[in-house]
């Protein structure tokens, strides 16, 4: 699914009334419609709803909540923000046929002194300021939503909680922003909602489709892509009958230490769940009873340090490389990283201590193979590239990043974030706080390390990789919860991830 800035759905908007044809009033209509039909399912009846209009169309869309809220008998007092200035357009239609229904009380909030007192048990619907926002809230307008936030009531934002830009927020005034439990949002998430430091003010999301024409959609460029299970399934190949285990190549995992084999192990079952035909889990001589006792299907090259990874083995046999979980930094792995780097492996994912080891040589950076993956946690993208204020900013430098190196990087958690050279970003929409647990990581290295092994491009294997970790770990948080989820969980449930994807 594409996303896009706001500055670019109101011009979709204006596209839609222009090719159905409808009138902005309709469509607002069609919009306000979906959320009071959601209200109507999700909430008590029973208890009083204060609903909040601004002066735009968001304010124009709580106008016509309410008119519909009334007509399911829904108990609702609308408080209007009024600047001393005319209504205009939609808004003012509304506010109309509200006066003629006459079944919702109307107040206007014209100075602090108006603001209503919200008991908790009530509901706010939250249509002050929606993607028209210009600037940060502030004088009477922060002020309800100071209060409306200090009421211990349920807040339902439409479109977006009011106050929150859509994209940027590094200069806004966080005490200016509605938290809301619930928002409901036209058609498509705001990419600000998929930040994590936003998450205190978006809550829940949902996306309400509102009709926006499929043609203005389509033509409408954006650089940012949500993804979805119909794009993942698209991008599956089917096992044809007459495969072999040649067929679905030969992967080359480098991982573990002393101590740390666990990664290995983890990475290992993992590239072998993701149908890889052979895998070589190249480990120290150390671990090399663990990975054939735990891992009996992989082959084993044997390094010829006790304790670590210090050789790079010959590579040409390998159709795909993996390389970090459980690595260490010792100078020996950091000088076999090197190496392997100069030998330019055609297709390499790069994890963990192999990052590390990375941003304590940025003079290395040069060395990276075209389109490999790297798939830091935000920690390790930050010793990478660089401290970031927030999660755009972050955004910026990955994209910086993936075209000044040509490399695709994964930013990790929820929502993982992925950057290729060209400038392209995709959002995870899979995945749940369950999977913040140790070894999740070396799961989705060994996941993408099988795919790629497999001849699926380094893009393809990337964001199939990472939507199929988080389904995985969705269906095993459906099955046991998030609190006892551990990474071999993942494993486990990666078949059935496969499985819906068919
Ligand atoms: N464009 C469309 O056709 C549709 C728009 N819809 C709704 O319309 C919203 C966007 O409407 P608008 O573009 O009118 O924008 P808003 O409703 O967000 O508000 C814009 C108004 O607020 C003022 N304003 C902006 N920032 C301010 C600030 N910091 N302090 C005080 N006043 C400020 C502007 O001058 C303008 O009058 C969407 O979020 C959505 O809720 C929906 O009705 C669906 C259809
Ligand atoms: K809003």
């Amino acid at each position: 699914m594409k996303l896009f800035t706001c500055k670019q759905i109101a011009g979709i908007d204006q596209l839609t009334m222009k090719l159905e044809p409808v009138l902005s009033i309709d469509l607002m209509e069609r919009a306000s419609f979906q959320i009071a039909d959601w209200v109507i399912k999700n909430i008590n009846h029973d208890w009083q709803i204060y609903l909040f209009a601004g002066p735009g169309n968001n304010g124009g869309d709580a106008l016509a909540v309410a008119r519909m809220l009334a007509w399911s008998n829904l108990k609702c007092t609308v408080y209007r923000i009024d600047f001393g200035r005319e209504l205009k357009g939609d808004p003012v239609i509304n506010w109309q046929r509200l006066e003629e229904q006459n079944q919702v009380i109307l107040r206007k909030i014209d100075s602090e002194d108006s603001i209503p007192e919200i008991p908790v048990d009530a509901i706010v619907i939250d249509g002050l300021f929606g993607s028209g926002l210009n600037k940060p809230l502030d004088g009477l307008a922060k002020e309800i939503v100071k209060q409306i936030n200090r009421s211990g009531a349920t807040i339902i934002s439409i479109d977006i909680p009011s106050g929150l830009f859509g994209e940027d927020n590094s200069k806004n005034d966080l005490s200016a922003i509605i938290k809301a439990d619930h928002t409901l949002t036209f058609q498509f998430p705001k990419l600000s909602f998929l930040f994590p430091e936003n998450c205190e003010f978006v809550g829940d999301w949902t996306v309400l489709p509102i009709g926006l024409h499929p043609n203005a959609i389509e033509q409408t460029e954006t650089p940012y892509h949500f993804l979805t299970k119909k794009f993942i399934s698209g991008k599956i190949k089917p096992r044809e009958k007459f495969s072999h285990k040649g067929t679905f190549g030969h992967a080359l995992l480098i991982a573990g230490s002393y101590g740390k084999m666990g990664a290995s192990v983890l990475a290992s079952q993992a590239c072998l769940r993701s149908g890889v035909g052979l895998l070589t889990s190249h480990v120290p001589q150390s671990g090399y009873e663990i990975i054939q006792n735990s891992v009996p299907e992989a082959m084993t090259s044997i390094d010829p340090s006790e304790t670590v990874f210090s050789e790079v083995p010959d590579i040409s046999r390998y159709s795909a490389i993996g390389i970090g979980p459980g690595l260490d930094k010792k100078q020996e792995t950091q000088q076999a990283l090197k190496a392997l780097l100069q030998a330019k492996p055609s297709k390499l994912v790069i994890d963990a201590d192999a990052l590390n080891i990375l941003s304590e040589n940025q003079d290395w950076y040069d060395l990276l193979p075209e389109n490999a993956i790297l798939t830091p946690h935000p920690k390790e993208f930050e010793r990478l590239a660089g401290a970031s204020f927030n999660s755009f900013e972050r955004l910026q430098k990955q994209l910086q990043f993936s075209a000044k190196y040509k490399v695709i990087v994964v930013c990790k958690g929820a929502h993982s974030c992925i950057t290729l050279p060209d400038g392209k970003v995709f959002f995870n929409s899979t995945g749940n706080p369950g999977m913040a647990t140790g070894g999740s990581g070396d799961v989705l290295t060994g996941i993408i390390l099988g795919l790629l092994a497999q001849n699926y491009s380094a893009e393809d294997a990337t964001l199939i990789g990472v939507y199929l970790h988080g389904m995985a770990g969705d269906l095993a948080a459906t099955e046991i919860g998030e609190y006892s989820l551990i990474a071999g969980d993942l494993i486990s449930h990666l078949g059935k991830a496969f499985l819906q994807l068919e």
